[in-house]
């Protein structure tokens, strides 16, 4: 009953009972519309500086596939852009739906992509990730769309090992930028977690430019399931939240 009332099995209406914070004005995620981006000529080139010995694990949480890396000292990170400072890559996870037309968290001028890549960094001066979760400069993450074409681009390899809830494997030797898309351009805004607790603490740089996954890897994502081992198979799809109010916040692009 606990797990029920905190939302997690009762799904994002019921998020804000446990966390407030799910209602507030800077929620994420946001359909951006073109015609109300400003440009902002002042928003510089961002640089990932990522050590592939970085990498750990890649695990099932029963809610997304994730790839954790070393984040101890200043040795993935992430600086330029609309940041100021080092952020420090601790993660990176996916959102996906059950079908290629749906699935990602962000809305670009109605389209939805087949999935959302997210890289979450965080804010060193800020001492530590529970600290950095309290400030409004505290993370930053960046957002990369999946779109399912015939091309083939290897994403997160290890997936056949983690098919059910608590399954994790190690995952070395990888280095994320791999999957950045040729342009740089991006978008920005201020807004927050994506899952409880929601807190407003997250710098977005979505790109603009998609990248490209085949079929086959969308069906593995797809094949992940929410149950553990010797459980009820629950196919691990639609984790994404539905969109939240813009509240007037205004979303910068790094390009025209
Ligand atoms: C105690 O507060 C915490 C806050 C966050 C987290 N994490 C898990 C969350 O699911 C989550 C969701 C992220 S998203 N979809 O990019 O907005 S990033 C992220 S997390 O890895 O930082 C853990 C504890
Ligand atoms: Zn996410």
């Amino acid at each position: 009953d606990r797990i029920a009332r905190n939302g997690l099995i009762w799904g994002p209406d019921h998020w804000h009972e446990n966390y407030p914070m799910a209602k507030g004005d800077k929620q994420s995620p946001i359909e951006i519309n073109s015609k109300d981006v400003q440009h902002d000529s002042s928003l510089g080139p961002w640089h990932a500086s990522y050590d592939p010995g970085a990498a750990k694990t890649i695990l099932n949480n029963g809610r997304t596939c994730r790839v954790v890396f070393d984040d101890t000292f200043d040795r993935s990170v992430l600086r330029g852009g609309p940041l100021t400072g080092a952020y420090r890559l601790r993660q990176l996870h996916l959102h996906w739906g059950s079908s290629d037309d749906h699935g990602s968290e962000h809305v670009i001028d109605g389209v939805k992509y087949a999935a959302e890549l997210h890289m979450v960094h965080w804010n060193p001066k800020h001492g530590n990730f529970a600290g950095a979760l309290k400030q409004p400069d505290g993370v930053a993450v960046v957002g990369i769309f999946l779109k399912v074409s015939g091309k083939y681009s290897r994403i997160l390899q290890g997936i056949d090992n983690i098919k059910t809830k608590g399954k994790e494997a190690p995952f070395q030797h990888f280095d994320p930028s791999i999957l950045f898309p040729k342009s740089r351009d991006y978008w920005t805004y201020h807004g927050s977690f994506t899952t409880p607790p929601c807190e407003e603490c997250i710098t977005w740089i979505l790109l603009r430019e998609p990248i490209e996954v085949s079929p086959d890897q969308m069906a593995k994502l797809r094949s992940l399931s929410k149950n553990g081992e010797n459980e009820p198979v629950n196919p691990l799809v639609d984790n994404w939240r539905p969109l939240q109010p813009v509240k007037g916040r205004v979303v910068r692009s790094s390009f025209k």
